[in-house]
């Protein structure tokens, strides 16, 4: 979601950060900037007391990072990317200036410098829009510079080498992390918080507006006749007139102009009109992103399940920095076709790409490698075999309802054995992630027997001993679930206070407990269903026992874009449907659970618990 209009503007865009600095890469990912990450080699060592002031000296430094990436990559490529962008952040006190700590005792010195004072934290950026003429690179460099004000604490020697101790300094302008441990160490912030992390972002997007957005001849003319100040906003682009402003191409081209006028004249966008014979030319709208992002949004998931499918992100975890053929080597594919598709998942923020080649970010280690602790491999592959499919029916299942749909579907291919590993590793993914919120959104230390309906590999189960010394879970699944359990325990242990019984929760009796769990289980079922189940396990539950029910719980107002594609998905794949809480109430409250209770965990699932009530 790129909610500023003008990072939109750099979308089609192939940009450059210059920055091995993973704050400067999370601020502008954040901000839905897709770029490459190259980090500059240019040494830093220019001499600073030849610069009038430590601002032009950060963006001296700033402009060479960026420069000397935009040269290396045209070099290497014969083509340069669209832009670069090059950053350096510096802390100057009392005059001097600090950049990072080279050991220790620098962090030591720098720290003792800044303790108790107000200094200055310099951000000096450096765009760099490139393009290449008869071979040769051509540059237009654009720059500025944010200043913050900070001020530390009083801080005692002992904290200061706890700080130094924790090895945060070490890779820090002035030896702090403000975003960290260092921000203890700080007692006020004046001026953007962001240019003490690292990127100016703010800044940056006022930048970009003067870049892509120039006031139009007249509006200057008459803001200078009327001393208005002029629009300086990038909020506010609706406002600002657009054309042919992209420094870089001279024109946007393709249909993907900019804004109309209107600006502080108060003319809305129902002013835009087609040529006519006053020669007034037709304006289009704004460049919608979000659309755009919606309307491709299928290739980006396709790209990431083929690399998933490919174990791209196998071959590249925990590695040294592969180039696109030996990565093609290793998961038997086309050099050109792995380039691609490294490169298509490098701008998904997916993988980094240097010149070393392309390696994994943290965040794809640790859940898109198929065997991380936290791996939504599984999932990612669960939608591609078997959603992907049933989600080009979406038309028909909407026609059609969800009974036809259903009814309609041909063999379940969750019942072939490769399919329901599939489904389970899927499964444990997300239960993996949520299991803890599930287990203690409630404190459930009073009971001591709890039966997990449909517990599939047990992830919750092991969450709730974990939490509950006393509780001991029976995990109750299909025999053909049941039957593949120990693929998913750790080191093929199983917990003593877990047990697993085969079994169908409609057909075969329940086993017993004090507090039945029915986790993401009663949205797959139509409401007639859903009443069958919950007799049953009212019949089972002694009077003071409890059910834990976690599903996404639809609220009244409109529903959470989580909760869209979960109920589509129920939609194509079952007769399910997600519900309220008036309606979970009412269920259970029908089946003899009183004191109804909901708790938010987060992450669009939510917790019911309910106590049965002792027969009228
Ligand atoms: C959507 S998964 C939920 C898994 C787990 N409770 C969770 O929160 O991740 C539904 C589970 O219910 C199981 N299940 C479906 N029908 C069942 C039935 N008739 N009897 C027992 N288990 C069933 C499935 O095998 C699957 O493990």
């Amino acid at each position: 979601m790129v909610l500023s209009p003008v990072i939109g503007k750099l979308l089609h865009k192939r940009v450059v950060l210059a920055s091995a600095s993973p704050r400067r890469r999370e601020i502008l990912s954040h901000a839905g900037l897709r770029f490459e990450v190259v980090p500059s080699r240019f040494k830093e060592k220019l001499d600073k007391a030849s610069f009038p002031t430590p601002y032009a000296y950060a963006i001296e430094t700033a402009k060479q990072k960026a420069l000397e990436v935009a040269s290396r990559m045209h070099q290497k490529d014969l083509r340069a990317p669209d832009i670069v962008i090059g950053a350096d952040t510096i802390v100057t006190v009392g005059g001097l200036i600090l950049e990072k700590p080279v050991d220790k005792q620098d962090a030591y010195r720098m720290l003792s410098r800044l303790n108790g004072k107000e200094h200055s934290v310099f951000t000096g950026v450096a765009i760099v829009h490139c393009c290449t003429k008869d071979g040769q690179l051509d540059v237009e460099v654009s720059e500025f510079h944010e200043e913050t004000a900070v001020k530390f604490s009083e801080l005692s020697e002992e904290l200061l080498w706890e700080y130094i101790d924790s090895g945060e300094p070490m890779d820090k302008a002035g030896g702090y992390g403000i975003q960290a441990l260092g921000g203890m160490l700080v007692e006020y912030v004046r001026g953007d918080f962001l240019n003490v992390v690292g990127f100016p972002l703010n800044h940056f997007c006022k930048k970009l507006v003067e870049l892509y957005y120039p006031p139009r001849r007249e509006d200057v003319q008459r803001v200078k006749h009327d001393s208005i100040p002029p629009v300086d906003t990038f909020e506010n682009l609706s406002d600002v007139e657009g054309g042919s402003s992209d420094p870089a191409q001279g024109n946007d081209g393709g249909g993907h102009g900019r804004t109309e006028g209107g600006g502080d004249t108060g003319q809305a966008s129902a002013d835009r009109r087609g040529p006519d014979s006053n020669g007034t030319v037709e304006t289009p709208p704004p460049f919608p992103v979000g659309l755009l992002e919606l309307i491709d949004g299928f290739k980006a998931s396709k790209a990431l399940f083929t690399a998933c499918k490919l174990k791209v992100f196998d071959v590249l975890k925990d590695e040294a920095p592969l180039k696109a053929v030996d990565v093609a080597g290793k998961i038997d594919a086309s050099v050109c076709g792995t380039e691609r598709l490294l490169d298509v998942c490098a701008a998904l923020g997916l993988l980094e790409k240097t010149d070393r080649g392309y390696r994994n970010t943290e965040l794809t280690d640790l859940h898109l490698a198929s065997d991380g602790e936290y791996s939504l491999h599984g999932l990612a592959m669960h939608n591609n075999d078997h959603f992907w499919n049933l989600f080009a029916d979406l038309e028909l299942a909407v026609r059609e309802g969800a009974d036809a749909a259903f009814g309609r579907k041909t063999a379940d291919p969750v019942q072939s054995k490769p399919a329901k590993l599939q489904f389970m590793r899927a499964m444990h993914g997300l239960a993996k992630l949520t299991a803890h919120q599930v287990a203690t959104a409630f404190d459930l230390s009073r009971f001591t027997l709890a039966c997990d309906l449909g517990g599939c590999t047990g992830a919750l189960a092991r969450a709730l001993t974990r939490e509950y010394p006393r509780l001991k879970v029976t995990v109750f699944d299909l025999p053909e679930v049941i039957e593949h359990v120990t693929c998913f325990q750790p080191e093929g242990r199983q917990t003593e206070r877990i047990s697993y019984v085969p079994g169908d929760f409609f057909k075969d009796g329940l086993p017993e407990a004090d507090l039945y769990i029915l986790s993401r289980i009663l949205h797959d079922w139509p409401d007639h269903k859903v009443r069958e189940l919950l007799s049953r396990v009212s019949s089972s539950c002694k009077p003071g026992g409890g059910i834990l029910v976690a599903e996404m719980v639809l609220e009244e107002k409109p529903a959470a874009r989580g909760s869209l594609p979960a109920s589509l998905n129920l939609l194509v794949r079952t007769q399910g449907r997600e519900r309220s809480l008036p309606e979970y109430r009412r269920l259970l409250e029908q089946h003899g659970f009183c004191d109804v209770q909901l708790a938010h965990v987060g992450d669009g699932l939510d917790v019911i618990l309910g106590t049965r009530a002792s027969p009228a």
